[in-house]
């Protein structure tokens, strides 16, 4: 069933600069979705404008069956609450320790009462205890969240987004602050606990190996536009030269080429 619907999105934060041309696409209940292409393609722009952190500038985006693009206010929030948001410096309360930043996650859809004075229901701690666990992280719950590693951190903000029980999640570049081991923890966790729960993710990614390893369908942005959406296997090395091609041919540029040393051990190198 689907579950998201991009309609001829275009997005210009400068008039005649286009970020996202006429981008459409539709999105099924239960997919993990892996968007690619060089720095500056319009993927951040795309994964914004699906929970409107980014209006576009004409289009529409269709979330459930109803427009989340012209949906305001009450709406907006309401809609907003069943998407989850993972980003790549973690957004973590530092000084609050693991087990509430896990029941942060529930902000939006308790009372303002219970959020500030740590009154969450002996039900939500269960949830996020539950959650924590299944990331390996129950022995960290009353640790504060600035003693934990990066992907640790990582881990945490997967469990606050799953614990708003979201029917999709965006994640805008989890991995790019972490080393290729940890990055590997939190992309398999990422996928293992989405797919158990029959959540749609969405993952912005520099690394087409990690993309290719773990996406059920990829989509190659260049230039604010969609040049290619299909499966992993589907994605030739031709095809990432295309959605790659003026960061491979521009030498100063060369740092942005999407392979990491995880690809490496893997025998899997693309570029
Ligand atoms: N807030 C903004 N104001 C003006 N221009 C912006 C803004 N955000 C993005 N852009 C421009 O829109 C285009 C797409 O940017 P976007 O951040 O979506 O790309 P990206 O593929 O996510 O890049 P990266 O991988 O480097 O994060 C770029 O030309 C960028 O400079």
């Amino acid at each position: 069933m689907t579950l998201l619907e991009i309609k001829n999105v275009n997005k210009e934060y400068k008039a005649g600069q286009k970020a996202l041309n006429n981008v459409s696409l539709s999105i099924d209940e239960g997919e993990f979705v892996v968007i690619i292409g060089p720095s500056g393609a319009g993927k951040s722009t795309l994964i914004r404008i699906i929970n409107q952190l980014v209006a576009p500038t004409s289009g529409d985006v269709i979330f459930k069956g109803q427009s989340i693009s012209s949906a305001k206010g009450k709406e907006l929030r309401r809609l907003r609450s069943h998407i989850g948001m993972i980003f790549q410096h973690y957004n973590l309360i530092e000084r609050t320790n693991v087990l509430k930043n896990v029941l942060h996650g529930k902000l939006g859809q308790v009372s303002f009462f219970t959020s500030a004075f740590g009154r969450y229901s002996q039900e939500d701690r269960n949830t996020a205890m539950d959650l924590l666990k299944q990331v390996g992280l129950e022995d960290q719950a009353y640790k504060r969240a600035d003693e934990l590693s990066g992907g640790q951190m990582q881990r945490v903000g997967i469990c606050r987004a799953l614990m708003q029980n979201p029917a999709l999640i965006l994640a805008d570049e989890p991995i790019a602050s972490l080393d290729p081991k940890s990055s590997d923890v939190v992309m398999r966790q990422l996928k293992d606990i989405t797919e158990s729960k029959g959540v749609t993710t969405i993952v912005n990614l520099h690394q087409v190996d990690v993309a290719k390893k773990f996406a059920t369908r990829i989509i190659g942005v260049r230039k604010g536009e969609i040049v290619f959406d299909g499966k992993p296997s589907e994605l030739t090395d031709d095809m990432i030269e295309t959605i790659y091609n003026n960061e491979l041919s521009q030498a100063g540029k060369i740092k942005s080429i999407p392979v990491v040393s995880m690809s490496q051990e893997e025998g899997q190198v693309y570029g």
